[in-house]
This record gives C-alpha cells, structure tokens and sequence, in this order.
C-alpha cells in the first residue's frame, strides 16, 4: 500500500508519461484505478499534452486487477467494491479520449493487465513479454472488456483459444497476431512508445479503438460455429464450470449486438459470477497456494537457502526414477543408487523414457536431454555420497510389497531396513547434507531413532498419482480387531448396548443441529432413527449442541430408520476446510502423472528437524516447480492422513448394498479424476492392504474394515495390474465396470452382514458423497487441531494438488 502510486511526467515531446507502481506485480488495485483516472483527467486538462504513454514500474506492466479485492468481496458481499473500470476508464476515459494512448508493456500484462493496454490506441512490448487473460482459472471472465477487445484485435479463434485456456502468449507471437504493434528492446520501450503515440497523434499512424474494430471478427454464421464447437469442449473440459459457458455467451453478445453491448453484458456476468461458489473456492486456492510458502520459524527467520547441487536418490522405481529426472532436469546431478546392476539398469532406463517421452511432446530438447544424462551416475554403494547435498530415499516398502505379500512382515522388515539405511546415510554423506526420506506413512522420529542426526531427517513426500497412490487406506486386511457396523436392529427391539466410548460424534440431518458426544470418537456406526440416535447421544452422556457445520443421517426409505453416523461438529473459523457436502461448480481436475510431474511436495518435519533443513528443501522443491508444503510428523503425514477415511467411506457404502460403480460415478462427477474403486485398481491392492493396516493400527477407533480387497485378491484380481480389478483394463481401451466382481462383492457383504435386514441400503447421490467427504472433513479437522498443517488453506491445497481434489470446491 505505502509503495503505490501513480505518476505522470511530461515531456518536451508532449507526451505524458502515465506510471503505475504497485510491487510486486503492479496489481490495479481501486485506489491504482482512482489514481490512474486523476492523472487521465490532468492529461486531458494539459495544454502541453498531446498523447499518452501508459506504463507499469519495475519491469512488469500489471498482473491484473487486485484478486485480493475478490477476497474481500467474498467476506462482504459488498459488490460495491468493485471499481467502475470498463466503461468510466477505459472506453470514457481512455478509449474515447481525445488524446490517444500507448501502452508500453513489460515483463507481463495479465488480465485486468492486458485488459487496459488493450483499450489503449497502440501496445509496443518488451521480448518475452507475458501476455494472457486467465482469469478463468479464478471462476471469472475478464471484467475490463476483455472479451470484447481479444476477439477484435487477434481474431476469434485464438481468442476463444486463449480466453478457454487461460493460457499466456509471448509479446513476439503477440505482435504476430495482431495484439502487439511493435516488440522493441526493454531500453528502447519507453521512446518508441513515446513516437507511436505523437504518431497517432499527429495522424502519422491510424487513431484505433480495438472496441470498434470489427475486421478480424468474421461472420456472424463462422462466430457462431466457433462458439458452437468451444461450447462442446467446455463442456467437455470444465464440465462443472460456469464462467466458461458464461465467457463465450458474452463473447456472442458482442459479436450480436456490438461491442459497448457486449462490455455491459460482461460486467453483469462478471459480478455474478464472482460472488459464485466457484469463484470463491479458486481465488481462495489462488492465495492459499502462495501461503504455503510462507512457514513460521523457517521463512520470517531471515535463514538463507543454502545451494543444492548434487543429489542422491536411493531407490530407482516409479517414483525414484521420477524424482531423478526432475533433479536431472533441474541441472541439479544425481546418484541413483539401487540395490543390483539389474534394478539400476532399470532405474537408468526409466529416466531415459521419462526425457524421451519430454523429447518426443516437444517439451524437451536434445541438447537439453543429452545434459540431463550427463549428470546422472548410477551407483551401487556409498562411495559417491560423500559429495551430496542431500539424499532421498525411496519407500522400500514398495518393492517389498510388490514381491511378498507377508504384510506384517514387510513393515516391520521396512522399519528396520530403513532404520539401518539411514544409520549408513549418516556417516557416509557430509555432515551437511540433508538425509530426507520419501515414505508415505511411517514415522520419521523411527526412522531417525538410530542416527545422531535427527535435525536433517526430513520427510519429501512426493506425489504419483491423483490420490493416495502410495497410501491409501483401503479396506483393511482385518489383522487388527476394529469395530464394525452392526446390522440394524428392528424398531422397538433393544438398541444395541454401546458404551459411551463407541459414541461419540453423531450427525444429524435436520438444519443446524448437531449431536456431539464426549470421549473417544468413531466416524460412523449403524443405528436407528434420528429421534434414537439423539437419545443414544443422550443415554451415552454425549452432548446436544447447536452448531453451524453439516452434519448426516443417510434417512434409508424405510422412513429414515438407518442412520450413517458420520460427522463430528464443524469447527467455526477454520478456514477452507468445511462446509463439505456446498455444492461448488467449475474446475477441471489435475492431470495423473509421475512424480516429476505431479505438483505436491509434502514436506515433513520432525520436532528435532532444522529451520535450514526444511528451508533448503523448499527451495529444492519450488527448483523442481512442485508447490512445497510443510507438515508436521504423523502416520499418513498431511494428505494421506486426511484422506485415509475416503476409501473406507466408498467401502462402507459397497458393503451396505450400494453399487460400486455408481459410487465411482458419483465421486466422478464431483469432480475427483476418478472414483475410489478405480483408484485402487490403480494404485494396487497390496498398497491398499498394507496401508489400511498402518491406518488401523493408528486409528482404530474410527477404522473400518472390509474383506473385500481380500477377496479379490484371493481371487486372483490385483486391479490395473492384472488387467482384472473391479473394471477390466484392456490395452486401448477406457476400464470397463466388470460384471463379475459383483458376487465376490455379494460375498464381502454376505461377510460383513452390515446391510440393514439383509437389504441393501437405498442412499441418493447426494448422500454417497457425503458418506464418503464427511469424514475426510472430520480427519482434517483433527490433523488441524494436532497441528500437522501451519494453516487450513495448506491442507487445502495439499489436497488439491497431491489427491486432485476439485479446487473450485
Ligand atoms: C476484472 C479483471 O478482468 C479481473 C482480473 O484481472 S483478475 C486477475 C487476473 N490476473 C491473474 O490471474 C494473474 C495472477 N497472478 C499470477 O498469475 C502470478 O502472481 C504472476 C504470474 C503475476 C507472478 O507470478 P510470480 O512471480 O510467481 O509471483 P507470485 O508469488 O505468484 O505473486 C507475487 C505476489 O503478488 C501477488 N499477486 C500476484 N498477482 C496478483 C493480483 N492480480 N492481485 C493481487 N495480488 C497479486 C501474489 O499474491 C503474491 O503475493 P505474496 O508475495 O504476498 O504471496
């Protein structure tokens, strides 16, 4: 606030220079906007001024309108914030005035950014400047007449394109299509925008205003197509987002109707859609990314990145392999170490395909690729690590794992091996060089227990796929006794003699009232009615409290009589984390990929870990353009932790009758990549089992455990594996629902005998996807209150990045 300001300076030319600052990325914030108008006025009022030059200070023109002004607006409401711009700045008073403009772009005109030098007579860029209108990646459409003047000055296909896409253009592919007059050398800008402007001034060059251009826009019948055929990919693409449709009826609206129509129409759909849920969630996510790398008593310290140059990664699978090429493609070297000649063979060749599959897209150049190689050198022992920076361990279970199916016997194998490797870390690599592990659930105090060096032992948690690829709950594998739901019991027999320690946190359906009980706390149990379970809340001493957040009765339709027990109270002023079950709209879901492709970093620190161990790993992390995120020490860490009930919530519902491929339908159609039983069909079931352990072994008062995954396996099914999980995978193919898995899902019910009366269970849409998010909100609310996370918007976007979860909800 105190750095931003608005200057004008006029030359003996006659040409006044209109300068906006507001650091970092001169964001136009109203009072910028007021600023900028004053100075216009002064302009206009100026005898001595002939024409206008419009620049942003520091080397970046605007990152566009204040997104923080959106953040206040969802507090608010107060739609009243929201300046005036499109009309009284840019077609009053810049546009329509009648001295002409030139906008003199660096470094990046985003949105609002472009948005004003676009409604500026001419635009001369620096090279390499950023050019884009992306502010449907907020829920929005640009608000400053964008969807008027991109179409009028680039043509409508590539403005459609970039508008749907969000997606930035360099100044020089700009002044191809038409959106830049002229890309001249960062210390030339200033004087050739100062001549374009007396040019047009003077009538030496042509006095545009982009509004009025209709040249490049074609007929009304190609517009038309054009649209027709976006409308279909939008939908397609973003099939729960709004502002896209919304951006292509306004782009049509200009195009019918003319272009000060369509502005108006834009602002109106503008300032409805920024108060939409999806609105809310994506400028939420947008803020609550750039938090994360803000961690108390590491980043506000005034600690300094130390550099990373050479890396060791043990381990050469999957993920191994995936994290060594994103290192590799860092220019950061790395010693891959495996156990065997053949296995690092195999790790060696898995980074040659990843730069291979890069060459191949164009993402890569040979040059490049041959320098990744370069500084890649496999290794079998120890010797090397005297030169690194820091090692990364791969989770040994995997392979373990993957090879025996003894599942008891692989973690307690694990933790021992991984106690020993990290004892041989310890005096093999400098004392420097940070010893980070990337296990997915076990404990780093365990793992560090054996060292002296407990300050540089660090979680790096890298992700591979959308969700709990490498940890997630599953079913269970019923080695631990957990409590189970019971089958309903008949109306008016005896309730089912719980104790006050089976009870404790009760939902209830009905608008703002919760039941919470005291003790220890089980996520969800078979009862009767509503009116029972508030007099069992009552008979087992828990508390009837009014609360805000949702709460669930999943009413059967025999009358309400089956009750899932599912959440515990919403915690007020926790931000971001609840209101589960509120609809959002919009959105399109992460990509699936390796680790070097996936965005998440969770990092984990112990108590004993340093301030500088955990700042260099952020650093490496934001190298690797993943989004580091710091979370505290416990089983499944931050993301797996949160989300360890999912699985167990689509289980539930599986084994009270309700079908597992609607299930995934549903979580599909939320917005999730897939649903939960895909998923484990991808991730694998010996991951599934294992983990499930891990989870029930630390959480066993709110773990269910079903037989299914057993059964599967026992009959020969390992999901996408074998081609044969709960769908059938068949090379070229999309997975198909698979018939015959229904009876040994028959036969985990017939097991579990959960479904009321023997009957399935009959649950709406809605209802199965609270089933399965409740709980997931209730286990983030407990990984608050432990303390894992810094703040609540982290989990959020742990869970957006590393699980895919829908950002705009
Ligand atoms: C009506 C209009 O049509 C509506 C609009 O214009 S909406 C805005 C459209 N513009 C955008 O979406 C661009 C958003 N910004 C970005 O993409 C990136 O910040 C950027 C490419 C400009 C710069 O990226 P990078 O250099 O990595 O810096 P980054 O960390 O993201 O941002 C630096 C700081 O500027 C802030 N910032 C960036 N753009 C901002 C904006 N438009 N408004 C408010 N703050 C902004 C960030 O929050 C961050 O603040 P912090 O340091 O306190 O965390």
């Amino acid at each position: 606030m105190a750095n931003m300001r608005v200057l004008m300076e006029v030359g003996s030319d006659g040409v006044a220079v209109i300068t906006f600052c507001n650091p970092p990325v001169n964001a136009l914030a109203p009072s910028l906007i007021a600023g900028l108008k004053e100075k216009y006025k002064c302009a206009m009022k100026r005898d001595d001024v002939k024409a206008i030059v419009l620049t942003g200070e520091g080397g970046k023109f605007s990152g566009g309108f204040d997104i923080s002004v959106f953040q206040n607006l969802h507090i608010t409401g107060d739609i009243s914030l929201l300046p005036d711009v499109s009309v009284d700045l840019l077609i009053n008073t810049i546009e329509d005035a009648k001295k002409p403009s030139v906008a003199a772009i660096q470094g990046l005109a985003l949105g609002g950014g472009l948005e004003l030098a676009m409604g500026c007579h001419a635009r001369v860029a620096s090279p390499k400047t950023q050019l884009g209108l992306p502010e449907l990646t907020l829920g929005v459409i640009p608000g400053f007449g964008g969807t008027q003047r991109l179409p009028r000055l680039v043509g409508m296909p590539t403005a459609v394109e970039m508008l749907l896409s969000s997606k930035s253009i360099l100044s020089e592919d700009g002044k191809k299509l038409g959106l830049i007059d002229a890309v001249v050398s960062s210390e030339e800008l200033l004087k050739v925008s100062r001549l374009w402007a007396l040019d047009i001034a003077e009538r030496r060059r042509p006095w545009i205003t982009s509004l009025r251009r209709t040249d490049k826009l074609g007929s009304l019948s190609e517009v038309r197509g054009i649209l027709k055929v976006a409308r279909q990919q939008a939908r397609q693409t973003a099939p729960n987002m709004p502002q896209h449709q919304a951006c292509l009826d306004v782009i049509e609206e200009g195009v019918v109707s003319g272009g000060y129509s369509g502005v108006l129409k834009e602002t109106e759909v503008s300032n409805e859609l920024v108060l939409s849920s999806t609105a809310r969630g994506l400028v939420h996510v947008f803020f609550a990314q750039r938090a994360t790398s803000k961690v108390p008593r590491v980043t506000d310290v005034g600690l300094k990145p130390r550099q990373t140059k050479n890396v060791a990664v043990i381990g050469g699978g999957l993920m191994g392999s995936g994290i060594a090429t994103a290192l590799l493609l860092s220019n950061i070297s790395v010693f891959l170490m495996e156990i065997n000649s053949e296995y690092l063979q195999q790790g060696v060749k898995k980074i040659e395909v990843n730069l291979q599959s890069l060459l191949t897209r164009g993402k890569l150049t040979q040059d490049k690729a041959e320098k990744a190689l370069s500084i890649l050198k496999g290794v079998l022992d120890y010797s090397e690590f005297k030169h690194v920076d820091m090692v990364i361990e791969m989770d040994t279970r995997r392979k373990l794992f993957d090879e025996c199916f003894s599942i008891l016997q692989a973690v307690i194998e694990n933790i021992s091996l991984k106690q020993s490797i990290f004892s041989e870390l310890e005096k093999a690599c400098p004392p420097h060089c940070i010893l980070a592990t990337n296990t997915s659930t076990i404990d780093l105090n365990i793992v560090g227990e054996k060292t002296s060096s407990q300050d540089r032992i660090v979680g790096a948690h890298f992700f591979s796929s959308p969700i709990l690829k490498d940890g997630d709950a599953g079913a269970g594998n019923g080695v631990h006794q957990v409590r189970q739901p019971k089958p309903r019991e008949e109306k008016g027999s005896q309730r089912d003699p719980r104790s006050k320690s089976d009870i404790c946190e009760l939902g209830l359906a009905e608008e703002n009232l919760k039941i919470a009980g005291g003790g220890r706390s089980m996520d969800w149990c078979l009862l009767g009615s509503v009116a029972e379970m508030v007099d069992l809340g009552r008979a087992t001493g828990g508390v009837v409290a009014a609360v805000t957040g949702t709460g669930y009765v999943g009413a059967g339709d025999d009358g309400g009589a089956t009750g899932f027990l599912l959440f515990s109270q919403q915690k007020k002023g926790k931000e971001g984390i609840g209101k589960s079950g509120e609809r959002r709209d919009g959105g399109k879901p992460n990509g699936i990929g390796p680790a070097h492709v996936m965005p998440l970093l969770e990092i984990v620190q112990t108590r004993k870990t340093s301030a500088q161990v955990i700042l260099d790993l952020i650093t490496v992390g934001k190298t690797l353009k993943k989004v580091p995120v710091v979370v505290g020490n416990c089983t499944g860490f931050a993301v797996n932790r949160t989300f360890f009930p999912y699985m167990q919530g689509a289980h539930l519902l599986a084994n009270l009758g309700v079908d597992v491929f609607r299930i995934d339908r549903v979580i599909s159609t939320f917005g999730m990549p897939m649903g939960p039983f895909q998923l484990q069909d991808l991730s694998g079931y010996g991951i599934a089992l294992a983990t499930g352990k891990e989870f029930a072994t630390a959480f066993l008062d709110r773990t269910f455990v079903s037989p299914l995954i057993d059964l599967l396996v026992k009959s020969g099914r390992s999901g996408k594996n074998n081609g044969k999980g709960f769908y059938i995978y068949e090379k070229g193919s999309k997975p198909k629902p698979d018939a015959s898995v229904l009876p040994i899902i028959e036969e985990s019910r017939g097991l579990i005998n959960i479904m009321p009366g023997g009957k399935p269970v009959s649950v709406s849409d809605q209802e199965i996807l609270e089933m399965i998010l409740f709980p997931v909100v209730n286990e983030a609310c407990r990984v608050m209150d432990e303390g894992v996370v810094v703040r609540a918007s982290d989990l959020d976007i742990a869970s957006v990045l590393g699980m895919s979860f829908p950002s705009y909800r």
